[in-house]
């Protein structure tokens, strides 16, 4: 597997409390991995590491061969995060354009951006008066228009009715079939069964590493929702058990 993003005993506390618990995983390049959890499971908190923002208490981080958040990796990264990053009194297109403009990139690279999230329509009005699944896209448009090899994708499909959901998903894997390398966050288990690989993850801990298919057949369930529950239920279960042995 040639690997983009490699991430080696990650422990992050947060305000004293560990939120990443030794996490050790790697992420293939030019595929679309999802990183699966419950709310507060640590998902942004491994997104912020691999972006290189996020404060560390051991291990490693390693992004296209560099560490995380160093300088090589500025013009290499893409990061959408969960809050809108654009301006409210700017339209879309304006965003896009400023945004294309720091990247020295063209207008036309800006509109082609704004077209690729579905919002050509939209253009013209200002950010502030988009409704917030419009805003996330109008963000997200902004993240992608640099062509970054690595793009870091927190909850791009929050709000999004489903035709949107799945022309995004579709725009998703033609990035990674051109070689971008996509690590996307999502709460939603129906979201996982699109991921080449999966990555999930239960109060800072990694639970499973593997693609959809091999995950629903370890679990033995079709089901991704039920197999998630599975894999926790036998990960507790021999927990306890050597719990039991070792007293
Ligand atoms: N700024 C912060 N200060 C202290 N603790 C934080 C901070 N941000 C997050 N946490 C805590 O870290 C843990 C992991 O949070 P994180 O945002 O990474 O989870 P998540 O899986 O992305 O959740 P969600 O799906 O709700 O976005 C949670 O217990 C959260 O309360």
């Amino acid at each position: 597997m040639d690997t983009a993003i490699e991430v080696r005993d990650l422990v992050v506390e947060r305000r004293g409390r560990r939120v990443l618990d030794g996490i050790s995983c790697a992420v293939p390049r030019g595929a679309v991995t999802g990183l699966l959890g419950p709310s507060g499971s640590g998902k942004t908190t491994l997104m912020r590491a691999v972006v290189g923002v996020q404060l560390i208490r051991s291990g490693t981080v390693t992004v296209l061969g560099h560490p995380a958040g160093s300088a090589p990796l500025r013009r290499k990264l893409g990061y959408l995060t969960q809050a809108p990053s654009v301006y409210a009194d700017l339209t879309v297109r304006e965003n896009a354009r400023y945004f294309a403009s720091l990247h020295g990139l063209s207008r036309a690279d800006a509109d082609a951006a704004v077209t690729d999230v579905g919002l050509a329509g939209a253009a013209t009005q200002l950010v502030g008066t988009l409704s917030g699944g419009q805003r996330s896209r109008a963000s997200l448009a902004c993240a992608i228009l640099g062509r970054p090899e690595v793009l870091v994708l927190d909850e791009p499909t929050v709000g999004q009715d489903p035709v949107l959901r799945t022309d995004l998903w579709e725009r998703f894997h033609a990035l990674a079939a051109a070689g971008t390398t996509l690590l996307i966050s999502s709460h939603v288990m129906d979201e996982a069964g699109r991921c080449d690989r999966l990555l999930l993850i239960r109060e800072g801990r990694l639970v499973a590493d593997d693609t959809p298919a091999a995950v629903r057949a370890a679990a033995g369930t079709d089901d991704l929702d039920e197999a998630f529950l599975r894999i926790i239920r036998d990960r507790e279960r021999a927990g306890a058990e050597k719990g039991t042995v070792r007293s």
